[in-house]
């Protein structure tokens, strides 16, 4: 990757230090210009990756912000593939519309071929800016917004084994990160954790809590062994019928039925709270499986993590296919035109192989749905029913979306 510093045209260049303020005050006021509390400055200063950060300049002014993390993502199979986490885009109002986040695009996916990541993935703040440039949604977040004075959950055998205790946040993180890290691999669309990253699900500005009281942790532990925790917050109501509080969960991690099912029954009895407030889980989630009645649990979807593959071919032999696939893709990409033509994929569950071909095509498509199915989560027949994917042999579709689909709903676990 280029590490020019110096530049001084309109282009994009690479951030150093001492221009970080400048650059991040930009970012800031992109999203409206409310200042940040310090302790999470500080931590978005120590993670920024100063060599794959990319700031537009107009003399010493900055008008367009952009960075990546050297993030490893899980894909179906388990395997953790390198992926370009883009992040922190932003461009002057004063400057908007004129092309500066098309130069910063394609700046960043020059860069991210030639570091030889095969992914790049990000969270949108509006779903219309990044198809253009091939990303796709390929995640899902489950939001709900449930009625604990209503609904009821039905717990599994072995809940009652397992016992939940308050602790103090920062007392168990060794103790929660470790169960976060045996997930990861289980599940496609999670990150591997980066140093310093751990310290994310510990932020807890009073501007982020809205009325509602410090983060509070529980822990979940069998025989003494920490088996899942849930971090949230707490946000009293006192009305004339009574106590009408909420419950507003921040994340919830657990090693199997039994420590996520008690969890769930201790937010579900949280004294004097009568809601809780769900945000960002699977879309498999298990607790919707246990409730008496999921409507009123309000649930709602958002896509969350958009996929482009960089490198169609390496990206499609990292992750596995749950039943064998030979299919011929035509990928159009005009954005990145080295991944443009034909592709042969040949794969099953135990790995696969995807080359340049001559052979005729099976299914057309463009990289951007190819991003979007890619971590199993939205299915190439669904694409094909919106006009999205075209098949060219019969068959060949089922077939490749049979081998591209996952049995666990792909999860971003938290942004970035
Ligand atoms: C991963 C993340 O960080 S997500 C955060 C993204 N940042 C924000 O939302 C902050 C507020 N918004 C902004 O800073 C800017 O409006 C940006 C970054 C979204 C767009 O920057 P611009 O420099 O104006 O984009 P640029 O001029 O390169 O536009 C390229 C194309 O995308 C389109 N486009 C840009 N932004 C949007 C949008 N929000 N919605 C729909 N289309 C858009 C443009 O119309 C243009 O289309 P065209 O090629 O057909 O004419």
């Amino acid at each position: 990757m280029a590490t020019d510093t110096t530049g001084s045209s309109a282009g994009p260049r690479v951030l150093v230090q001492d221009d970080w303020d400048k650059w991040y005050d930009t970012l800031l006021r992109g999203f409206g210009g409310v200042p940040e509390a310090a302790e999470e400055r500080e931590l978005w200063n120590s993670l920024t990756e100063f060599d794959r950060s990319l700031g537009v300049w107009e003399g010493d002014a900055c008008v367009g912000t952009a960075g990546a993390f050297s993030f490893r993502v899980t894909v179906p199979g388990g395997a953790s593939v390198p992926a370009a986490g883009v992040t922190m885009v932003s461009v002057a109002a004063t400057h908007r519309r004129r092309g500066v986040l098309t130069s910063m695009m394609r700046r960043q996916l020059d860069d991210v071929r030639a570091l030889g990541e095969p992914l790049a993935v990000l969270t949108a703040s509006e779903p219309a800016i990044y198809g253009r440039f091939g990303y796709g949604a390929a995640t899902f977040h489950l939001n709900a917004e449930i009625d604990t004075s209503r609904v009821r959950l039905s717990v599994p055998p072995g809940t009652d084994d397992i016992r939940v205790r308050y602790a103090v946040p920062a007392d168990v993180l060794d103790a929660c990160e470790a169960v976060c890290a045996r997930l990861v691999p289980t599940r496609p669309g999670m990150l591997a954790r980066l140093p310093g990253w751990e310290r994310l699900g510990l932020l807890d500005p009073e501007s982020a809590r809205d009325g509602a009281s410090p983060l509070q942790c529980v822990v979940a532990e069998r025989d003494g062994e920490t088996v899942g925790y849930a971090r949230y917050r707490v946000k009293p109501s006192w009305e004339t019928a009574g106590p009408n509080g909420s419950v507003i969960l921040q994340d919830l991690a657990a090693l199997d039925p039994a420590a996520d099912a008690a969890l769930w029954r201790f937010l579900f009895g949280i004294d004097l709270t009568s809601t809780l407030v769900v945000k960002g889980r699977p879309v498999d989630d298990a607790w919707q499986y246990l409730v008496s009645d999921m409507r009123r649990c309000r649930p709602w979807l958002r896509d969350s993590l958009y996929l482009r593959p960089v490198d169609v071919g390496a990206a499609l032999e990292a992750r596995t296919y749950r039943a064998p696939v030979d299919v011929v893709f035509e990928v159009e990409d005009a954005f990145c035109p080295w991944n443009a033509g034909r592709w042969r994929l040949s794969g099953d569950a135990k790995g696969a192989s995807c080359e340049r071909t001559a052979d005729a095509a099976d299914l057309a498509l463009s990289v951007r749905e190819l991003g979007a199915a890619y971590l199993g989560g939205v299915s190439l027949t669904a694409l094909a029913a919106a006009g999205r994917v075209r098949e060219v042999r019969r068959g060949a579709l089922a077939e490749a979306s049979m081998g591209f689909g996952s049995d666990v709903a792909p999860w971003l676990q938290h942004g970035f």
